[in-house]
């Protein structure tokens, strides 16, 4: 379990973490989402003991990063920064990890295989591909077993089918009871991947939840109308118990009743209708929203 107590981080006069608080559970993959310089990097790295806080704390399992005698059985982590000398092999790379960590060097061919490099083991890391280096990056961060991974935008670089394939690893480790901690900046990868969501902007908590849980709470569907008569057909709707959005281009977002009724009151007010469609919200809609970006819209 990561325990962050009002974690405070300020650069000269910018806060960019602002006492934040929040659990990260043991059994669950949980994803750290936010914008680009929401502050989660700065986060991850307080919880490393690489950046120091201004107030606040992190536990890892009851301690302190610095109180961890050999962290790398305790977390792994994977940072964006932490770039391995692409002149070394992967296997070479992972070997000097090790060994620096007093662990087995039997564990180097076992994370090769889990993360499945085994094939580029013995080629220079300046050769592999972004999603390879993702891969790399991991199988580090698995070298010394930990019960906890912290793993700073670890989809960067994969494909639809290296997004599955962490998925399930994720899945599996935290079965396993692991506590795994995932950031990322896009709503949808972190739906493929997360079962809890913590989202934080400008370094505030913005929630909390269950990743089904928001889906369900903030995913919204709505009704376009669109008609020669919207003032009339507005009147109607909002009379009868719709909310209503007018668009840039005319047309009219209904939230709060179905089509077939929306049709009923606009032939029962003699309103002929141009369009009429039924859209939800796609979930990087619903995450701009919620940081108050506002968003675009997708067909269901
Ligand atoms: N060493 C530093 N000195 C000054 N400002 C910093 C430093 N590190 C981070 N920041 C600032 O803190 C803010 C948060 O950055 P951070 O990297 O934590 O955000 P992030 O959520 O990880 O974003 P991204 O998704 O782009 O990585 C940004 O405005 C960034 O410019």
């Amino acid at each position: 379990m990561i325990n962050v107590q009002n974690l405070t981080k300020r650069y000269g006069q910018n806060t960019v973490v602002g006492g934040l608080t929040f659990a990260v559970r043991s059994g669950t993959v949980t994803g750290f989402l936010g914008p680009n310089g929401a502050g989660k990097s700065t986060t991850m790295r307080m919880m490393l003991g690489l950046t120091r806080p201004d107030t606040g704390s992190v536990q890892i399992d009851g301690r302190a990063y610095h109180e961890l005698r050999y962290p790398a059985r305790h977390v792994g982590a994977v940072l964006e920064t932490s770039a391995p000398h692409r002149s070394l092999t992967g296997a070479d790379h992972l070997l000097w990890l090790a060994q620096s960590n007093r662990i087995a060097r039997s564990r180097v061919g076992e994370v090769l295989e889990m993360v499945d490099l085994t094939d580029a083991a013995r080629r220079r890391i300046g050769t592999y591909s972004l999603g390879m280096g993702q891969r790399l990056g991991l199988a580090a961060a698995l070298l010394g077993d930990p019960p906890v991974l912290v793993l700073d935008e670890p989809v960067n670089g994969l494909d639809t089918e290296g997004i599955r394939w962490l998925r399930e690893l994720l899945r599996q480790m935290a079965a396993g009871g692991r506590t795994i901690l995932v950031s990322s900046h896009l709503m949808t990868e972190m739906s493929m991947v997360a079962d809890h969501l913590v989202v934080i902007h400008r370094g505030q908590l913005l929630a909390d939840t269950g990743m089904s849980d928001f889906i369900q709470r903030h995913g919204r569907t709505y009704v376009r109308v669109r008609t020669s008569d919207p003032q009339l057909l507005s009147g109607e709707l909002e009379r009868n118990g719709a909310s209503l959005t007018r668009t840039a281009d005319g047309s009219l977002e209904v939230r709060g009743m179905p089509a077939a009724e929306i049709s009923r009151l606009a032939a029962a007010g003699g309103v002929s209708l141009d369009e009429l469609s039924t859209h939800t919200a796609s979930l990087e809609d619903t995450f701009l929203e919620l940081i108050g970006k506002g968003g675009r819209n997708t067909h269901v």
